[in-house]
C-alpha cells in the first residue's frame, strides 16, 4: 500500500472484485486499519442481495428474516452506526477514507453530486441535512453512515442505480412485534433508482463517473485499482475479519439487549387458551423467559419447565426447536393431548397477518391430528 500511494502520490481509488457483503465489509475494515491516516482513498463496491444493518440495530426489528432466508438475502451488521439498507448488484457503495481531521461527509457527497451532474446534467439530485441524496427532491437514492477512529475515519454511502425495489421494501419490513429495545431505529424513506429517471444509468457508468470526479478533485490521473478481499496475501488478516463479520456472534449476538412481550390465543381441539410470553434476549441469547397460561390448558409446571429450558439458548428457531422438542420428550407423562397442546405454543411467533400487526393478537392453528413440533423461541433466523 505504501508503495502504491508513493507511486500514485495522492488519493487512491479501489474497486472490489468481490460481491460478498462480508468480504467487502472486511476489506473496508482492513483499509481503515491499514491505510496511513493521512492517506485519502475511495473504495467502490457492490454486493449480491443483502441487508446491512447498523452497528447498534436489532435485526428482528428491522427486517423480515424469514423472507430473507427464503430468498437468499444475506444479513450483515456493519461497524458504523445508523439504519438498515438493502443492497444488490443494482446498488453500489462508496467508502471515503480520510484522516479524522479531514473527515467531511458534505465534501464527499459534493463529489458524488458533481459526478452525476457531469454524467447527466438534467438529473435533479441533492443532499439533505442528514446526508441522504434525494432524486427530484423527494426520493432517496443514497444513505450515509460513518465510522470515526482515533486517527482515521471513513464515510460510506450507497447509491441506488437499478436495485430491486420490491425486494428492498419487503426485506426491510419487520413482521415481528412486541419487541422493546433501545436499538437504533432506521428512518424509512421512499426510495427510487437513478435508472427510473434515466434508463441508461447503470452502476458501472455511475461508478466510473464517481471515480473520475474523485481523482479529478484530488488532481490525480483517473486510475482504479482492483482489490480482491479474498486475497490474504495482499490484505493480511482479511479472511479472519470476514469470518468474524459473518459469524452469528457478530450479526445477531451484537444486538442490544431487548425484550419480547407477546400475548396470544391458542385454539386446539375446540378448547382455547390465552398465553403470555415474556423474554429478555441479551447478546442474542435468551436471558430470561416466562410463559404464562391464563387457564389450566397446560399445567403451570410444564410451562415453567419449558421456559427454563429455553434460558441460555440462542434466540433462533433451530436451537430453540431442538430444546423444546427435547423438553417434550423428557416430559414424564406420555399424555398425547398435553404434548399436542404444548406444540401449539408459537413461542417462535412469526406474525405476518395485518390483523396481528394491528394488535388483535389472535392466532389460530388448524386442528391437526399429528401436529409437527413448532415450538421454538427464536423469531426467525
Ligand atoms: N441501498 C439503499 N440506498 C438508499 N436508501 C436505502 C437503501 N436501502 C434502503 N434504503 C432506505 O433507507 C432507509 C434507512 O435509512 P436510514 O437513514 O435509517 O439508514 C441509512 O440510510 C444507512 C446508510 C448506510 C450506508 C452504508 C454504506 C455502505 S454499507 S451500508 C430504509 O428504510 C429505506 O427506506
Amino acid at each position: 500500500l505504501d508503495a502504491l500511494s508513493d507511486a500514485a502520490g495522492g488519493a487512491l481509488v479501489f474497486q472490489s472484485v468481490s460481491t460478498d457483503v462480508y468480504r467487502n465489509l472486511a476489506a473496508e475494515d482492513w483499509l481503515h486499519q491499514n491505510l496511513q491516516p493521512a492517506q485519502e482513498a475511495l473504495l467502490l463496491w457492490r454486493n449480491s442481495p443483502a441487508v446491512v444493518i447498523g452497528r447498534h440495530q436489532n435485526p428482528w426489528q428491522e427486517c423480515d428474516l424469514r423472507l430473507m432466508r427464503e430468498r437468499g438475502i444475506k444479513l450483515s451488521r456493519r461497524k458504523s452506526g445508523g439504519g438498515s439498507v438493502y443492497h444488490d448488484l443494482g446498488n453500489f457503495n462508496m467508502t471515503f477514507f480520510t484522516s479524522r481531521q479531514a473527515y467531511d461527509r458534505r465534501r464527499n457527497l459534493e463529489t458524488v453530486l458533481a459526478a452525476l451532474k457531469r454524467l447527466r446534467p438534467s438529473l435533479d439530485v441533492s443532499a439533505t441535512d442528514r446526508h441522504d441524496l434525494l432524486l427530484s427532491g423527494a426520493f432517496k437514492v443514497s444513505g450515509t453512515a460513518a465510522k470515526i477512529g482515533r486517527t482515521s475515519a471513513y464515510h460510506h454511502c450507497t447509491l441506488l442505480c437499478r436495485s430491486d425495489r420490491t425486494a428492498l421494501s419487503s426485506a426491510l419490513r419487520s413482521p415481528y412485534w412486541g419487541i422493546r429495545s433501545n436499538a437504533t431505529p432506521s428512518v424509512p424513506a421512499t426510495v427510487k433508482n437513478l435508472c427510473e429517471e434515466d434508463p441508461t444509468l447503470t452502476c458501472d457508468v455511475v461508478m466510473g463517473a464517481v471515480a473520475e470526479e474523485y481523482t479529478r478533485c484530488h488532481g490525480q490521473p483517473n486510475r482504479v485499482l482492483l482489490i480482491d478481499p479474498d486475497n490474504h496475501l495482499t490484505l493480511p488478516g482479511v479472511n479472519k475479519c470476514a469470518e468474524e463479520l459473518r459469524s452469528w456472534e457478530w450479526v445477531y449476538g451484537k444486538t442490544p439487549k431487548f425484550s419480547v412481550s407477546h400475548c396470544f390465543t391458542v385454539d386446539y381441539n375446540l378448547s382455547r387458551a390465552e398465553v403470555k410470553l415474556n423474554m429478555v434476549v441479551n447478546r442474542g441469547s435468551i436471558e430470561s423467559c416466562n410463559i404464562e397460561m391464563l387457564s389450566d390448558w397446560l399445567p403451570a409446571e410444564l410451562c415453567h419447565q419449558l421456559a427454563s429450558n429455553l434460558i441460555g439458548a440462542r434466540f433462533c428457531p433451530t436451537e430453540t426447536t431442538v430444546l423444546a422438542s427435547a423438553h417434550l420428550r423428557a416430559w414424564p407423562r406420555q399424555d398425547d393431548e398435553l404434548q399436542n397442546r404444548q406444540r401449539q405454543i408459537p413461542i417462535h411467533y412469526v406474525q405476518t397477518s395485518d390483523t396481528e400487526r394491528r394488535g388483535e393478537v389472535v392466532q389460530h392453528f388448524p386442528d391437526h391430528p399429528n401436529p409437527v413440533p413448532r415450538v421454538h423461541a427464536g423469531l426467525d433466523v
